[in-house]
């Protein structure tokens, strides 16, 4: 086994592979990935897409645990995190959602140059091709990504809906511009009906290389650094099979571990808060008290609506699949082996809406969003005691301007043609045991939070699963209003509007704590917010702690992904750094946060000076 390497990129995640790959195109240098889970690239429970879920709370998931949730009525929730080659995309739900401009124009402006949205487009470009039903592979990219096509009157009902009451409904999926209903891709490949991910799609290419190496099982402990002139990370130590010994990277360490594990590599090295790295007995390194700060997710919470029970056709649902009904699981098997079509070869859920706070354009919903956002200004109660005052008043801005605008979202709306019931502790419970009835779920996720949390280690011990991992749901006063109108809009008036409206049973049945009826949450907020606190859940889609910005203002990383304060050696590129989280889904802002990462890391080797 060599024992060192130009480059050491720990955790072949999302990120990890797409800079392996990006690296190794160049042979004069050598690659080494560190990737603590197992390589399960054939594995159906990854490709198959209706499987999914299959590798959750597997040995192939982190799965970790949130502190109890104050404003979730102390509940604590799961956090999965995958922890095979692939990473989180290799068990994600497969949702291929691009972030606003609005959203990479304000990471640029907190002072992240060339990460515009102009910037960031092409590099995110590079990432994949798209498939609709009328067009293959456009673009050329590694990553497939398909709209399938519909088989089904649902999307019909979706758009027609949301038609109805008054959105644009035909928004390019790859625009930064949405405003309204849109249907996003897979990342599922056209031909295969396979997941599509970086471990099927950069992969294969880095390992054809011979610059390329790939350690799985193998856990990336903490980095080495030399620091007799200024801070150099020179390597790192990992264990495997029980055996802990040292790698040297030559050039640089690059940590790609993810928004959880890569703040926690960055403590147990001694980069972090010096107090808490000192009550731990962990030598520091770099007193930087904003690693693992800024822990930023979306909360959010689904209803099922059980749905009209007559047989018209193509308003079928998923459910007799959930309930494990022997004929529908066949039927679906068959189509899927056979002509790679079915509910199998799909994530079902890729009708989706961006929406204003609803009734924005009405002078009432102006003049209350008006005093809401003045009465919950400059509001730090439990939001970070470690945010610098100069980011909470950039974030703060960011998401005023949104909330005031007629025409960026702020609540994030998903569909499934089925039952989808989050249970308190955040996990998917089963569909109610021995009916027969039909569902559909619409989930509403507030776009961009206010509230920040942390992840911190407790321990000094890297193979220790327990951090203290507090996402802080809705401790920003204005989260919580905003979500609420988000939910009773769904509750009041889009599930009982245009063709959702007739086909969702309004005396029917519901998730377990949902409202008995379609007008229980009207015009009444403190309901909808009691509701929310007892039933909300977080979205997998957590970022921002090891925020690219100015150090003065909270930043772990610089512009060119390099951690503050060492000279040489370290930067940090995956899912951690974004510093204001993605409007929706964020593993496709993750595949283009790694092209431009790879972008910059080569442009850099031209200007180093050798030896
Ligand atoms: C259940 C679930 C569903 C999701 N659904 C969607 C979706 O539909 N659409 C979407 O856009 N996003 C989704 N996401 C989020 C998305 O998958 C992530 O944002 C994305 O994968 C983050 O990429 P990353 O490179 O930062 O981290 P990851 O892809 O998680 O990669 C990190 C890698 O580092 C490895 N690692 C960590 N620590 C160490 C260590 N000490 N030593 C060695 N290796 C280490 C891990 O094992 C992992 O393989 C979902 C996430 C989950 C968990």
């Amino acid at each position: 086994m060599a024992s060192e390497f130009d480059f050491i990129i720990v955790g072949g995640g999302c990120a990890g592979l797409v800079l392996a790959t990006r690296l190794t195109e160049d042979p004069s240098l050598s690659v080494l990935v560190i990737e603590a889970g197992e390589d399960l690239t054939a594995d159906p429970r990854v490709n198959v897409p209706a499987m999914w879920t299959q590798l959750q709370g597997t040995s192939a998931d982190w799965s970790f645990k949130t502190v109890p949730q104050k404003e979730l009525g102390g509940r604590e929730l799961s956090l999965p995190q995958g922890r095979l080659l692939g990473g989180s995309g290799a068990l994600n739900g497969m949702n291929f959602v691009v972030t606003s401009k609005a959203n990479l124009d304000a990471w640029s402006e907190l002072g992240n140059p060339g990460w515009d949205w102009e910037s960031f487009s092409k590099a995110f470009n590079k990432t994949y091709s798209l498939t609709t039903p009328s067009k293959h592979g456009e673009k050329g990219g590694p990553i497939q990504v398909t709209i399938p096509d519909e088989d089904s009157k649902w999307p019909e009902a979706w758009r027609d809906t949301w038609a109805g009451l008054g959105f644009p409904v035909d928004n390019n999926p790859m625009s930064g511009n949405i405003t309204g209903a849109v249907t996003y891709p897979d990342s599922i490949d056209p031909t295969t009906k396979t997941r599509s991910f970086s471990g099927n799609a950069y992969l294969p290419s880095a390992s054809s290389r011979p610059n390329f190496t790939l350690w799985t099982a193998t856990l990336v402990n903490k980095i080495v650094f030399d620091t007799s002139d200024g801070i150099v990370a020179t390597g790192v130590q990992y264990t495997k099979d029980g055996a802990t010994k040292t790698v040297s990277a030559r050039k640089e360490v690059i940590l790609s571990a993810g928004t959880i594990n890569s703040p926690k590599i960055l403590e147990l090295s001694g980069i972090g808060d010096a107090a808490l790295l000192r009550s731990l007995g962990i030598d520091v390194v770099v007193d930087n008290p904003h690693v693992g700060e800024n822990l930023q997710n979306h909360p959010f919470c689904a209803i099922s609506f059980e749905t009209v029970d007559d047989s018209e056709e193509g308003y079928d649902t998923i459910d007799s699949l959930s309930r494990g009904d022997t004929a529908a699981l066949g039927a679906a098997m068959e189509a899927y082996t056979t002509k790679k079509t079915g509910p199998f070869s799909k994530t079902n859920c890729n009708q989706m809406a961006h929406i204003p706070v609803p009734g924005i354009t009405t002078p009432q919903v102006r003049h209350e969003l008006t005093q809401l956002l003045e009465s919950t200004k400059h509001s730090q109660v439990n939001i970070g005691n470690k945010t610098a005052p100069a980011f909470a008043k950039a974030h703060e801005s960011f998401v005023h301007s949104l909330l005031n605008s007629a025409t960026e979202a702020s609540g994030y709306y998903l569909s499934l043609p089925g039952w989808a019931y989050y249970a308190p502790d955040g996990n998917l419970g089963p569909i109610p045991a021995g009916g027969s009835e039909r569902y559909f779920t619409i989930a509403v996720i507030l776009s961009h939070p206010l509230s920040r949390g942390s992840v911190h280690i407790t321990t000094s011990s890297p193979s220790d699963p327990h951090l203290a991992i507090d996402p802080n749901y809705l401790s920003h006063p204005l989260d919580i209003e905003i979500l609420a109108r988000h939910a009773q809009f769904l509750e009041s008036t889009l599930a009982t509007s245009g063709l959702l409206g007739e086909r969702l049973k309004l005396d029917g049945k519901r998730s377990p704590g949902a409202p008995p009826g379609p007008w229980a949450f009207e015009g009444d907020l403190d309901t909808v917010q009691k509701f929310l606190r007892e039933t909300a859940t977080g979205a997998m889609h957590y970022t921002g702690t090891c925020s690219m910005m100015p150090r003065g203002m909270g930043g772990v990383v610089d512009p060119e992904l390099k951690v503050y304060s060492v000279k040489r050696g370290l930067r940090v590129c995956d899912a951690s750094i974004m510093p204001l989280t993605t409007r929706g889904n964020p593993m496709a802002t993750v595949y283009g946060i790694a092209e431009r990462g790879a972008e910059i890391i080569k442009a850099s080797l031209q200007t180093q000076v050798p030896g």
